[in-house]
């Protein structure tokens, strides 16, 4: 059994597995205390299993895709965890559901300013979500009175630390609502399974000159705590 998965590991052997192949569901997560707050806000769901992929798109894609190499019994991906949150957007302690996962630093710098990969040719740096499922989870968590926003939510490989590079993101991706490391790696991997992918995140920090002092980390994971409370609803 994999020693992250307490919500699993905390449930009698029979409930393990019980809803059968194609029912269960895949967290992803960079760090553990993100997992701590996912696991209770799942609460022992055993259709869950949460998994610690690392920070950066790179570890999680990878350990993404080795797990849904190894085990073919799932049926969605989620990318789960804390983010910077644009200023107007996405407040510190609320929820922000991708409708769209966007490498936003994947391209080429020109001249005439970043030339996406797309672009360029070479794919995509867009990665869709299952939109109704997304749209769902939103409502849920409206309707549980957490502070949510629906929007893209970017990848990046560094996090942002000026005012440019912010106003820059946001010009490049408008209605842009939240920056991580993760979601791109984590949805490629799901999409090359044919596997629908969702990102959930809860914001510990505004995007801008850096402050780490300023990360509220403990009310980011209240919240995506809660989040994973109201997911469980949304899922069952
Ligand atoms: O120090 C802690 O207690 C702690 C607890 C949970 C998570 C962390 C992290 O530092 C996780 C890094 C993780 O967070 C995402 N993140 C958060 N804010 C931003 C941001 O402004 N820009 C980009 N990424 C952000 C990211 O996905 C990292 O993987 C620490």
């Amino acid at each position: 059994m994999n020693p992250d998965n307490k919500a699993a590991a905390s449930l009698p052997p029979a409930a393990v597995g019980q809803s059968g192949a194609s029912e269960r569901i895949l967290v992803m997560v960079s760090v553990p205390p993100e997992r701590d707050a996912v696991l209770r806000g799942l609460g022992g769901d055993g259709r869950f299993d949460v998994r610690i992929g690392g920070v950066g798109a790179v570890a999680a894609a990878v350990s993404t895709a080795k797990i849904l190499a190894t085990n073919a019994a799932y049926r969605l991906v989620i990318c789960a965890g804390i983010a910077g949150g644009f200023v107007g957007r996405a407040e510190i302690g609320s929820l922000v559901v991708a409708d769209e996962i966007i490498a936003a630093d994947l391209g080429a710098e020109t001249a005439e300013g970043f030339c996406s990969v797309d672009e360029l040719g070479f794919g995509s740096a867009r990665v869709q979500v299952d939109a109704t499922l997304a749209a769902r989870m939103t409502e849920k968590l409206q309707a549980a009175g957490l502070s949510v926003c629906m929007g893209p939510i970017l990848t990046v490989s560094t996090v942002t630390g000026t005012a440019e590079t912010t106003a820059e993101l946001a010009a490049r991706v408008p209605g842009a609502a939240a920056e991580a490391m993760e979601g791109y790696g984590v949805a490629s991997a799901a999409k090359s399974e044919g596997l629908p992918a969702l990102e959930i995140r809860a914001v510990s920090n505004a995007i801008g000159p850096r402050d780490r002092e300023a990360w509220r980390i403990k009310d980011a994971l209240n919240a995506l705590e809660s989040a994973c409370h109201v997911l469980r609803e949304v899922l069952s």
